[in-house]
């Protein structure tokens, strides 16, 4: 799959022209590649190119700072976009990549025509909290936090039905770069919008899961009470909503983004 040099890292993308006029771009969460969004692809394909990407220190690219910011990791979609010569596209960002949905939505607006986030909120979790995540898997590895991780990103009933799945998706938790996963973290743990969610003007769809106790449903609408333009769908999921419900999410950003 290609690889672009971009100002601040090398950066692994997948772009499937699949002939039509728009594109969809996906944005993954934090310890994933861009693999995750793979049982979305078929129903989106009839509506969408795709492009997927691996941010900084993720999957196959690469990373060589400690710590970076919502606003960097939005940089790199907009330098990626530039790259592809793609003017305006739909955005679909799963938790810290639906912190960076609102980050483009509210510094970028012209280049979304739609935004999905997903999973997500104005600010994820305390900063305390993430120096802890920080602190344990500096010392003990990622791997001291894949119990935790499984529970909090699939609900009991996918994990019991989906073993193999959940196994994939931690072999390349477990294969992220700690530099990449702790400089991500510092970029949640700096993020907050809840000051600026009144400047977020694109139309924007927030998904919500309904067993996700990472960011709840009541974040979701927080978000919905504050946007200008908003609308809020929920699914039967933990956190990764998209892996528990492939096509239904699929059907929520068609629906979305054609009406
Ligand atoms: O793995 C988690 O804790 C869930 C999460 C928070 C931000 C993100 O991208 O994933």
């Amino acid at each position: 799959m290609p690889k672009i040099q971009l100002t601040n890292f090398i950066c692994h993308y997948k772009y499937e022209n699949f002939g039509h006029e728009k594109t969809l771009v996906f944005s993954n969460s934090l310890g994933t590649n861009l693999s995750m969004w793979e049982d979305n692809i078929t129903v989106l394909s009839h509506h969408f190119n795709i492009l997927r990407y691996d941010k900084r220190g993720h999957g196959d690219s690469t990373i060589s700072q400690d710590q970076v910011s919502i606003a960097d990791l939005g940089n790199d979609v907009i330098e990626l976009l530039n790259y592809l010569k793609l003017d305006q596209v739909y955005f679909c960002g799963l938790s810290i990549g639906g912190s960076i949905g609102q980050w483009l939505g509210i510094n970028h607006p012209t280049r979304f025509e739609k935004i999905v986030i997903s999973n997500t909120a104005a600010k994820i979790g305390t900063e305390e909290g993430w120096q802890t995540r920080i602190k344990q898997v500096t010392e003990n590895g990622l791997e001291s936090i894949l119990t935790g991780t499984a529970e909090r990103w699939f609900t009991p009933d996918y994990r019991a039905k989906n073993p193999d799945k959940v196994q994939e998706i931690l072999n390349s938790f477990k294969a992220t770069s700690l530099q990449g996963y702790t400089a991500c973290c510092y970029a949640v743990a700096g993020a907050d919008f809840r000051e600026q969610l009144h400047h977020l003007e694109v139309p924007t769809l927030i998904i919500a899961g309904t067993k996700d106790e990472v960011t709840t449903v009541e974040d979701g609408k927080f978000i919905q009470k504050r946007t200008p333009i908003e609308s809020l769908v929920t699914l039967d999921a933990a956190h990764l909503s998209n892996m528990e419900h492939p096509e239904e999410f699929a059907k929520h950003i068609i629906h979305f983004t054609q009406h």
